[in-house]
């Protein structure tokens, strides 16, 4: 296809997601540019044939309008999102060399974060829908999707989810292939709050896994763990049937279960009796998106009154500094109860 009828996409961020989607959907059809912060990124991406491909660009250097991208993902962590939102605009302003954006056709953003904003307590389309008004449609990007994995071009499955419906649309015309499915829906409250909440869920089963507690406790933490997302999810308005999707039990399943996930990997080292400094030191900079998240998590269960006894257990755990068999002794001696309670 001529490179003037290609869709352009941008990709806001190259740490591993970033990366990867960026070689999930570049092809024929589709250029993509990829922000990195800084050339040091260049090279890391350049490994890879496919990305060889894509315009690479600064946050410092770049200065095209953001208008002539049909869709803009934002693969940065949660914490980031109005930093970055407030540096795009800026930059927006700085290229057309005006003070407010006026009548332009509105902006497609989609993030792939999977968090609850700390303080605030939103979720990341509510930090994006605040900061951009009528300037940009929003959605979100959530799923079982390893990023090693999707940089392999292995079959992967996602949802993005959206109020408007025209945003799908466009998401699924540029993301869609044979070996990246994507599904939609009209639930963004309960898959941002599935992709959130699973990290904490995730640091849980690692941790049970670090200790040796056997696949029996595993499962129960995983099925107990959908039970608490669930149950938040529902308080906010979600659909209950959307944590049975792709972004609930698919991505719990993954992060509770695969080695790849480094919110599980962090829950299994705290186990083995490493500090949690450590750890972070040892990811290169990567974010551990469940240790901001069982915060935000806490302090938003308090606020809705919900009981969340495995969710509380690893703010104890993180934030608390409380010994974690303590905390397996909490949930063990809990009260017996119904399976299911919604309050
Ligand atoms: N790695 C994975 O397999 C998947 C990750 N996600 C989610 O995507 C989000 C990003 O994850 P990763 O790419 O894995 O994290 P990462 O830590 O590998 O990369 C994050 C990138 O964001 C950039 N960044 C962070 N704060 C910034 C700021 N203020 N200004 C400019 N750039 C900034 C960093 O420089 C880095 O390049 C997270 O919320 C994660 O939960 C979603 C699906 C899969
Ligand atoms: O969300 C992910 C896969 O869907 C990645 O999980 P981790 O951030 O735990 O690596």
């Amino acid at each position: 296809m001529a490179d003037n009828l290609r869709v352009k996409t941008l990709v806001v961020g190259a740490g591993a997601f970033g990366t990867a989607i960026a070689a999930c959907i570049h092809n024929e059809n589709n250029a993509v540019t990829i922000i990195a912060r800084s050339h040091k990124n260049f090279s890391n991406l350049k490994k890879h044939d496919i990305l060889k491909e894509c315009e690479l660009q600064t946050f410092d250097e770049f200065n095209t309008d953001f208008s002539e991208f049909k869709l803009i993902i934002l693969a940065i962590p949660c914490q980031s999102l109005q930093k970055v939102s407030e540096w795009m605009l800026k930059k927006w302003l700085l290229v057309r060399n005006c003070n407010e954006i006026i009548s332009t056709p509105k902006l497609n953003i989609i993030s792939a974060a999977k968090g609850i904003e700390q303080k605030s307590l939103r979720l990341p389309y509510q930090v994006l829908e605040n900061f951009w008004q009528n300037n940009a449609e929003i959605g979100s990007l959530s799923g079982p999707s390893f990023a090693k994995e999707m940089l392999l071009g292995l079959p992967t499955c996602v949802v993005v989810s959206s109020k408007s419906s025209e945003l799908l649309s466009i998401a699924a015309q540029i993301l869609h292939s044979p070996y990246f499915r994507v599904y939609d829906s009209n639930d963004i409250v309960g898959v941002e709050i599935a992709g959130a909440l699973k990290n904490v869920i995730a640091m849980v089963a690692g941790a049970v896994d670090g200790l040796e507690l056997g696949y029996n406790a595993r499962a129960a933490v995983i099925t107990r763990g959908l039970s608490e997302i669930a149950k938040v999810g529902v308080q906010l308005g979600a659909d209950p049937m959307t944590f049975l999707g792709l972004s609930g039990v698919g991505d719990l399943i993954l992060t509770c279960t695969g080695d790849l996930s480094r919110n599980r990997q962090f829950g299994y080292r705290i186990a083995k009796g490493e500090s949690k400094e450590n750890i972070i030191d040892s990811m290169a900079g990567q974010v551990i998106e469940g240790i901001a998240t069982t915060q935000s998590a806490y302090e938003l269960c308090n606020k809705l009154g919900i009981e969340t006894s495995i969710l509380s257990a690893a703010y104890k755990v993180i934030y608390e500094d409380m010994p974690i068999k303590d905390a397996v002794t909490l949930l063990i001696d809990k009260e017996q109860g119904r399976e299911f309670k919604w309050k």
